[in-house]
């Protein structure tokens, strides 16, 4: 684990939390992308070397339809970089983590990600991701 990659928080309403967002850093979002498989769309911030990552519900199925309905808006993961993700799980599944998925996949913003189960991070919901490089 390298360093926080990005703070995913679970909106609403998307477009009205861009521009929440906007005038909170006072930056421009720099790039929103749907990821279908995930059911969501997103839209993400830099401020301070940090990332923000906003994800709003595409479907009633999603992930976040699902924490929105539970628990209201607020953060909904912690993501971690790391350089090489086959190795982070194969290491996490050793020490008793239980991996939300068994394979890569492919995350936003050019990353293959991997999701903990939160109740065995003291109920933080932990992505994993890596870089993907294009030569
Ligand atoms: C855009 C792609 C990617 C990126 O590139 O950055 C993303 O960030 S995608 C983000 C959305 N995708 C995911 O969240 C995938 C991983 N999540 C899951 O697989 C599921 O959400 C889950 C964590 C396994 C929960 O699913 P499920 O069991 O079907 O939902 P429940 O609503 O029944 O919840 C069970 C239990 O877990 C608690 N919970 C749910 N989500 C979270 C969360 N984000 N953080 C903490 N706790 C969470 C939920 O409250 C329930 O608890 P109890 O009520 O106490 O049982
Ligand atoms: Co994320």
């Amino acid at each position: 684990m390298r360093k926080i990659e990005h703070i995913g928080i679970a909106v609403k309403d998307l477009d009205s939390s861009c521009d929440l967002y906007e005038k909170l850093l006072n930056t421009t979002c720099y790039k929103k992308e749907e990821v279908a498989s995930e059911g969501v769309n997103t839209a993400f911030f830099k401020t301070g070397g940090n990332k923000i990552e906003l994800l709003s519900a595409t479907n009633e199925d999603s992930p976040i339809a699902k924490f929105l309905e539970k628990r209201g808006e607020g953060i909904h993961h912690i993501a971690f970089d790391v350089a090489d993700i086959l190795a982070e799980m194969e290491r996490l599944k050793g020490e008793g983590f239980t991996l939300l998925n068994e394979q890569p996949k492919k995350g936003a913003d050019n990353k293959l990600v991997c999701f903990l189960h939160p109740k065995g991070t003291n109920g933080v919901l932990i992505e994993l991701c890596q870089e993907i490089k294009t030569t």
